[in-house]
Protein backbone atom coordinates (compact mmCIF):
# COMPACT_ATOMS: atom_id res chain seq x y z
CA UNK A 1 0.00 0.00 0.00
CA UNK A 2 0.84 3.76 -0.01
CA UNK A 3 3.64 5.30 1.63
CA UNK A 4 1.11 8.50 1.29
CA UNK A 5 -1.91 7.42 2.42
CA UNK A 6 -5.01 9.58 1.18
CA UNK A 7 -7.31 8.64 3.92
CA UNK A 8 -7.47 10.98 7.57
CA UNK A 9 -9.90 8.40 9.75
CA UNK A 10 -11.38 11.38 12.16
CA UNK A 11 -11.13 9.76 15.16
CA UNK A 12 -14.44 11.03 16.71
CA UNK A 13 -15.55 9.12 19.56
CA UNK A 14 -16.30 9.66 23.71
CA UNK A 15 -14.42 6.24 24.66
CA UNK A 16 -10.92 5.58 24.64
CA UNK A 17 -11.00 1.91 25.06
CA UNK A 18 -13.43 1.99 21.63
CA UNK A 19 -11.01 4.75 19.73
CA UNK A 20 -7.68 2.44 20.83
CA UNK A 21 -9.48 -1.06 19.48
CA UNK A 22 -10.66 0.44 16.11
CA UNK A 23 -6.59 1.91 16.16
CA UNK A 24 -5.13 -1.69 16.55
CA UNK A 25 -6.89 -2.78 13.60
CA UNK A 26 -5.88 -0.51 11.24
CA UNK A 27 -2.78 -0.04 9.41
CA UNK A 28 -0.37 3.32 9.16
CA UNK A 29 0.32 2.57 5.66
CA UNK A 30 -3.57 2.57 4.57
CA UNK A 31 -4.39 5.34 6.84
CA UNK A 32 -3.51 8.80 8.30
CA UNK A 33 -5.89 9.53 11.99
CA UNK A 34 -7.11 12.60 12.51
CA UNK A 35 -7.13 13.95 16.40
CA UNK A 36 -10.19 16.33 16.71
CA UNK A 37 -11.66 18.38 19.53
CA UNK A 38 -13.84 15.61 21.18
CA UNK A 39 -10.93 13.19 21.38
CA UNK A 40 -8.54 15.95 22.53
CA UNK A 41 -10.80 17.62 25.01
CA UNK A 42 -11.50 14.31 26.58
CA UNK A 43 -8.20 12.53 26.01
CA UNK A 44 -5.36 15.58 25.75
CA UNK A 45 -1.87 15.06 24.06
CA UNK A 46 -1.35 11.55 25.88
CA UNK A 47 -3.52 10.34 23.22
CA UNK A 48 -1.89 12.30 20.63
CA UNK A 49 1.40 10.80 22.10
CA UNK A 50 0.20 7.51 22.08
CA UNK A 51 -1.36 7.85 18.23
CA UNK A 52 2.48 8.67 16.87
CA UNK A 53 4.52 6.31 19.34
CA UNK A 54 2.14 3.67 17.23
CA UNK A 55 3.75 5.12 14.03
CA UNK A 56 0.74 7.03 12.78
CA UNK A 57 0.81 10.37 10.98
CA UNK A 58 -1.57 12.64 13.07
CA UNK A 59 -3.70 15.56 11.82
CA UNK A 60 -3.82 17.59 14.99
CA UNK A 61 -7.57 19.16 14.11
CA UNK A 62 -8.28 21.76 16.67
CA UNK A 63 -8.84 25.10 14.49
CA UNK A 64 -7.10 27.54 16.56
CA UNK A 65 -8.43 30.54 15.76
CA UNK A 66 -6.75 33.63 18.24
CA UNK A 67 -4.72 36.36 18.15
CA UNK A 68 -1.21 35.64 16.52
CA UNK A 69 0.76 35.31 19.33
CA UNK A 70 -1.53 32.23 21.09
CA UNK A 71 -1.67 30.99 17.59
CA UNK A 72 1.84 30.81 17.19
CA UNK A 73 2.44 29.30 20.63
CA UNK A 74 -0.33 26.59 19.88
CA UNK A 75 1.29 25.23 16.75
CA UNK A 76 4.54 25.23 18.29
CA UNK A 77 3.02 22.87 21.19
CA UNK A 78 1.38 20.92 18.53
CA UNK A 79 4.90 20.48 16.44
CA UNK A 80 6.52 19.29 19.77
CA UNK A 81 3.76 16.04 19.97
CA UNK A 82 5.26 15.33 16.87
CA UNK A 83 2.27 15.73 14.41
CA UNK A 84 1.94 15.84 11.05
CA UNK A 85 -0.29 18.49 10.15
CA UNK A 86 -2.27 21.13 11.69
CA UNK A 87 -4.64 23.69 11.46
CA UNK A 88 -6.03 27.47 11.99
CA UNK A 89 -8.73 29.29 10.96
CA UNK A 90 -8.50 31.15 7.72
CA UNK A 91 -10.38 33.70 8.83
CA UNK A 92 -8.43 34.52 11.96
CA UNK A 93 -6.60 36.91 9.29
CA UNK A 94 -3.36 36.79 7.59
CA UNK A 95 -1.20 37.95 10.70
CA UNK A 96 -2.60 35.25 12.69
CA UNK A 97 -1.71 32.66 9.68
CA UNK A 98 1.77 34.24 9.07
CA UNK A 99 2.65 34.03 12.95
CA UNK A 100 1.74 30.31 12.71
CA UNK A 101 3.64 29.52 9.42
CA UNK A 102 6.80 31.44 10.89
CA UNK A 103 6.39 29.68 14.13
CA UNK A 104 6.91 26.34 12.65
CA UNK A 105 10.10 27.42 10.51
CA UNK A 106 12.57 26.27 13.16
CA UNK A 107 11.32 22.88 12.80
CA UNK A 108 12.51 22.79 9.28
CA UNK A 109 11.29 19.60 7.38
CA UNK A 110 10.26 18.14 10.81
CA UNK A 111 7.35 20.60 10.89
CA UNK A 112 3.98 19.97 10.85
CA UNK A 113 1.89 20.95 7.21
CA UNK A 114 0.04 24.08 8.42
CA UNK A 115 -3.30 24.21 7.31
CA UNK A 116 -5.80 26.89 7.05
CA UNK A 117 -10.07 25.83 7.25
CA UNK A 118 -11.51 27.86 4.37
CA UNK A 119 -15.69 27.28 4.64
CA UNK A 120 -16.57 24.40 7.00
CA UNK A 121 -18.13 21.38 5.03
CA UNK A 122 -21.30 21.20 6.91
CA UNK A 123 -22.23 24.91 5.52
CA UNK A 124 -24.32 25.66 2.69
CA UNK A 125 -23.97 29.15 0.91
CA UNK A 126 -27.15 30.48 2.05
CA UNK A 127 -25.75 30.91 5.41
CA UNK A 128 -22.88 33.21 4.79
CA UNK A 129 -25.40 35.94 4.65
CA UNK A 130 -26.25 35.47 8.34
CA UNK A 131 -22.34 36.11 8.64
CA UNK A 132 -22.47 38.97 6.39
CA UNK A 133 -20.52 37.58 3.49
CA UNK A 134 -21.76 38.48 0.61
CA UNK A 135 -19.66 36.34 -1.45
CA UNK A 136 -21.16 33.20 -2.80
CA UNK A 137 -19.15 29.96 -1.61
CA UNK A 138 -16.84 29.71 -4.00
CA UNK A 139 -15.57 33.64 -4.20
CA UNK A 140 -15.88 33.07 -0.14
CA UNK A 141 -13.45 29.89 -0.33
CA UNK A 142 -10.86 31.25 -2.67
CA UNK A 143 -10.31 34.42 -1.43
CA UNK A 144 -10.15 32.58 2.25
CA UNK A 145 -7.61 29.93 0.37
CA UNK A 146 -5.88 32.57 -1.07
CA UNK A 147 -5.13 34.64 2.00
CA UNK A 148 -3.77 31.30 3.28
CA UNK A 149 -1.47 30.86 0.84
CA UNK A 150 -0.14 34.23 0.64
CA UNK A 151 0.62 34.18 4.55
CA UNK A 152 2.58 30.95 4.18
CA UNK A 153 0.62 27.86 4.56
CA UNK A 154 0.96 24.52 3.14
CA UNK A 155 -3.06 24.05 2.03
CA UNK A 156 -6.25 24.23 3.19
CA UNK A 157 -9.20 22.21 4.01
CA UNK A 158 -12.41 22.92 1.86
CA UNK A 159 -14.80 20.58 0.30
CA UNK A 160 -14.07 18.89 -2.09
CA UNK A 161 -16.86 20.61 -4.61
CA UNK A 162 -14.26 23.86 -4.42
CA UNK A 163 -11.22 21.16 -5.41
CA UNK A 164 -11.16 21.94 -9.34
CA UNK A 165 -11.37 25.92 -8.56
CA UNK A 166 -8.59 25.76 -6.26
CA UNK A 167 -5.70 23.67 -8.53
CA UNK A 168 -6.99 25.93 -10.54
CA UNK A 169 -5.88 29.04 -8.93
CA UNK A 170 -3.33 28.15 -6.63
CA UNK A 171 -1.49 25.05 -8.10
CA UNK A 172 -0.89 21.70 -7.77
CA UNK A 173 1.45 22.07 -4.64
CA UNK A 174 -0.87 23.73 -2.57
CA UNK A 175 -2.85 20.98 -0.46
CA UNK A 176 -6.43 20.38 -0.43
CA UNK A 177 -7.65 18.62 2.52
CA UNK A 178 -11.62 17.57 2.28
CA UNK A 179 -14.14 16.18 4.89
CA UNK A 180 -17.92 16.02 3.87
CA UNK A 181 -16.95 12.64 1.95
CA UNK A 182 -19.05 10.26 1.55
CA UNK A 183 -19.17 6.44 -0.07
CA UNK A 184 -22.59 6.47 -2.27
CA UNK A 185 -25.60 5.45 -0.55
CA UNK A 186 -23.96 6.33 3.36
CA UNK A 187 -25.60 8.98 5.62
CA UNK A 188 -24.60 12.98 4.78
CA UNK A 189 -25.22 13.22 8.94
CA UNK A 190 -24.70 17.06 9.01
CA UNK A 191 -22.20 17.48 6.09
CA UNK A 192 -23.65 19.57 3.29
CA UNK A 193 -20.95 20.10 0.63
CA UNK A 194 -20.14 16.21 0.03
CA UNK A 195 -18.63 13.94 -2.77
CA UNK A 196 -17.20 10.65 -2.72
CA UNK A 197 -13.67 9.13 -2.38
CA UNK A 198 -13.33 8.84 -6.07
CA UNK A 199 -14.92 12.03 -7.28
CA UNK A 200 -13.36 13.56 -4.73
CA UNK A 201 -9.50 13.08 -5.69
CA UNK A 202 -10.45 13.01 -9.25
CA UNK A 203 -11.58 16.74 -8.63
CA UNK A 204 -8.00 17.31 -7.00
CA UNK A 205 -8.15 16.93 -3.24
CA UNK A 206 -5.04 15.80 -1.58
CA UNK A 207 -6.11 14.09 1.65
CA UNK A 208 -10.14 12.79 2.43
CA UNK A 209 -11.11 13.38 5.90
CA UNK A 210 -13.74 10.30 6.88
CA UNK A 211 -14.93 9.66 10.19
CA UNK A 212 -18.86 8.60 10.35
CA UNK A 213 -18.93 5.80 7.32
CA UNK A 214 -15.56 4.12 8.08
CA UNK A 215 -15.69 4.83 12.34
CA UNK A 216 -19.76 3.99 13.23
CA UNK A 217 -19.55 0.84 10.34
CA UNK A 218 -19.69 -2.99 11.63
CA UNK A 219 -16.67 -3.45 9.62
CA UNK A 220 -14.95 -0.28 9.83
CA UNK A 221 -11.93 -2.16 8.04
CA UNK A 222 -13.83 -3.48 5.39
CA UNK A 223 -15.44 0.32 4.72
CA UNK A 224 -11.63 1.65 4.81
CA UNK A 225 -10.15 -1.52 2.00
CA UNK A 226 -13.32 -0.55 -0.43
CA UNK A 227 -12.80 3.22 -0.62
CA UNK A 228 -9.18 2.71 -0.98
CA UNK A 229 -9.80 0.25 -3.51
CA UNK A 230 -11.89 3.27 -5.60
CA UNK A 231 -9.12 6.61 -5.30
O1 LIG B 1 -15.02 21.80 7.23
C1 LIG B 1 -14.80 20.85 8.01
C2 LIG B 1 -13.73 20.80 8.85
C3 LIG B 1 -13.53 19.70 9.64
N1 LIG B 1 -14.39 18.66 9.63
C4 LIG B 1 -14.10 17.49 10.48
O2 LIG B 1 -13.97 16.33 9.65
C5 LIG B 1 -14.59 15.21 10.25
C6 LIG B 1 -15.65 14.68 9.33
O3 LIG B 1 -16.28 13.57 9.92
P1 LIG B 1 -17.48 12.79 9.21
O4 LIG B 1 -17.93 11.84 10.28
O5 LIG B 1 -16.88 12.08 8.02
O6 LIG B 1 -18.53 13.77 8.83
C7 LIG B 1 -15.11 15.67 11.61
O7 LIG B 1 -14.15 15.30 12.57
C8 LIG B 1 -15.18 17.17 11.51
O8 LIG B 1 -14.90 17.81 12.73
C9 LIG B 1 -15.47 18.71 8.80
O9 LIG B 1 -16.30 17.78 8.76
N2 LIG B 1 -15.64 19.80 7.99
Amino acid sequence: MSNDPKVLVALDFDNYDQVMALVEQLDPSKCRLKVGKELFTLFGPQIVKALVAKDFQIFLDLKFHDIPNTVAKAVTAAAELGVWMVNVHASGGAKMMSAAAEALKPYGDKAPLLIGVTMLTSMVEEELSQLNVSKSANEHVLSLATLAKESGLDGVVCSAKEAVMLKQALGHEFLLVTPGIRPAGTDRGDQQRVMTPAEAVTAGSDYLVIGRPITQSEQPIAVLDAINQTI
